[in-house]
């Protein structure tokens, strides 16, 4: 069950809009393919009945509405009409795990719980709503109130409910113990589905759950990137992936290869940046940075493991910096189809080592610019040069852009505006373009780096990912203001198309 829109829009600073919400219901129920989404909390928001609202017509349209699920709370009828007025079938009932919660946030005693508890389930089987109940808390309840738990089990496996979800809450377990406890309630409710949610406070949740398939749960509660409330929850990628390499007899219906797309439109949704080292879906995992993985991968793929780019519609990259030695270098130059000699090559090799103490970031489209400023050659020829630009930015006038672009010796001048300079400078660019009928690349991420310290002055690095017939590559321009190391980064992407 993928948790992204409920418990992964409690990642602080999060909140998605409901149109959001669906594109994400949508690739995840159908791309993806997750068995089921839990898309909200009731009561929450009258946005979020809209969002809930939008989500359920659609999967009631498409064959999905009992996939979708809403977290509920024991309020008598509050949630249960909440959810059914927002048009959705199936709630997951947030009840107490842990006699320590109960007694002192409900300040209620176990017994009164579960009548209350017992009600609500009622009332919504009533009413023809499928019943899943939550006990927050549980991996403490099972630390510190064994016995509460085990009878809210005992009541709970007499109850009409389909599946009883046991969050790791507070992200307190180890995974030794996240066995234990599990192995133990599976083999004593053999009847009942259990599903385990982790959270990751020790960075430890995807080992849990890896401990909880290994223990005999149903299920899994799991998030896009790993968001989730304070250190989030257990990455979806990371799960699925390691299941799938480390339980071959367990199957789940996520398709790997729709997993980083799925995260990186999640990442833009969210604004909620995914670390470039994080499992499979991070920007450096399948980037080689140390000259010697390089040389073992060319002699015999020394340096892989079971964690395949391709498997997840990625490719192997060889990054270039002061630890790239000849062999990284050379599989750069290879995809650009450059050749050098021994003698050359050693030369590049020393400048990027050069250019990488100085902290300074190189891109493979840096190659050519490097090669013909070492080689003194003509490596790169500048076909495309932008010769001038007026920019301008004023208060309550849309920003505009006049350019005069050298294509090849044809002159071009273009003016055009935009939502900020660098974006009235692209549109203007792109009247060139459609002049000459070629297609520009599409601009899919643009990174910008400063220097700490707050210095107006300091160096600024932009760093642009562009789409062009299915190749992703990047651009980067150094410069100490911000628009023009953009447009430094952008004309050597001109002149690589
Ligand atoms: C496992 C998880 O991550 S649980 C996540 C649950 N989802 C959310 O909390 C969604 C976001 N929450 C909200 O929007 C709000 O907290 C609401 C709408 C649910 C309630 O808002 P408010 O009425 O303003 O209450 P507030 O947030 O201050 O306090 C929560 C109340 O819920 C009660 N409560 C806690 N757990 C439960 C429960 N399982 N069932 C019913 N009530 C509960 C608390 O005792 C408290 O009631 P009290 O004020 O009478 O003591």
């Amino acid at each position: 069950m993928d948790t992204t829109l409920r418990d992964g829009e409690q990642t602080s600073g999060v909140s998605f809009s409901a149109s959001e919400k669906l594109t994400i219901a949508q690739l995840l129920l159908t791309e993806l393919k997750v068995d089921r989404i839990e898309i909200a909390s009731a009561r929450v928001s009258e946005g979020e009945f809209q969002a809930v609202k939008k989500i359920t017509e659609w999967a009631t349209a498409n064959g999905f509405i009992d996939k979708v699920e809403v977290l509920t709370f024991v309020d008598g009828e509050v949630s249960i009409n909440w959810m059914l007025e927002a048009g959705a079938k199936v709630m997951n009932l947030l009840t107490k795990g842990s006699l320590n919660h109960l007694t002192h946030q409900l300040k209620k005693a176990p017994e009164q719980h579960f009548n209350e508890v017992g009600a609500v389930i009622a009332l919504a089987n009533k009413k023809g709503i499928e019943c899943n109940v939550y006990l927050e808390d549980w991996s403490n309840g099972m630390r510190h109130s064994k016995d509460y738990v085990f009878a809210y089990l005992d009541f709970l496996a007499e109850q009409p409910v389909k599946r009883v979800l046991l969050p790791d809450t507070l992200g307190v377990l180890i995974p030794s113990e996240t066995y234990e406890y599990l192995h133990e309630i599976v083999n004593r409710y053999p009847h009942v589905h259990f599903d385990f949610h982790a959270h990751n406070d020790y960075d430890l949740a995807t080992a849990n759950v890896l401990e909880a398939v290994k223990a005999g749960v149903h299920g899994l509660h799991l998030t896009i990137n790993g968001m989730g409330e304070r250190a989030g929850n257990a990455p979806l990628a990371s799960a699925i992936a390691v299941l799938n390499d480390y339980m071959k007899d367990v199957k789940t219906s996520v398709e790997e290869q729709e997993l980083y797309k799925v995260s990186k439109l999640v990442e833009t949704f969210s604004g909620f940046r995914i670390p470039v080292n994080k499992p499979v879906v991070g920007e450096n995992v399948f980037t080689q940075t140390a000259g010697i993985h390089a040389d073992g991968d060319k002699k015999n793929n020394l340096y892989y493991n079971d964690l395949l780019p391709e498997r997840f519609g990625r490719k192997r990259k060889y990054a270039l910096g002061k630890t790239s030695g000849k062999a990284n270098i050379e599989n750069n130059l290879q995809q650009l189809g450059i050749q050098l000699s021994d003698e050359d090559l050693k030369k590049v090799t020393q400048r990027i080592i050069e250019l990488g103490d100085r902290k300074e970031a190189v891109t493979q489209a840096d190659l050519p610019y490097i090669i013909s400023d070492v080689l003194d050659s003509s490596a790169i020829e500048e076909k495309v040069q932008i010769e001038n630009y007026v920019l301008s930015h004023s208060k309550n006038l849309r920003p505009s852009a006049t350019i005069r672009v050298n294509f090849n010796g044809e002159i071009f001048e273009e003016h055009a505006q935009g939502d900020g300079q660098y974006d009235a400078f692209m549109n203007a660019l792109k009247k060139v373009y459609v002049k000459k009928d070629i297609e520009l690349p599409l601009l899919t991420d643009y990174a910008v780096r400063i220097p700490p310290g707050g210095k107006t002055d300091a160096l600024c690095e932009t760093i642009i990912t562009w789409m062009h017939k299915g190749r992703e590559f990047k651009t980067r321009g150094l410069d100490s203001d911000q628009t023009v190391s953009a447009i430094q980064a952008t004309q050597k992407m001109l002149n690589i198309i």
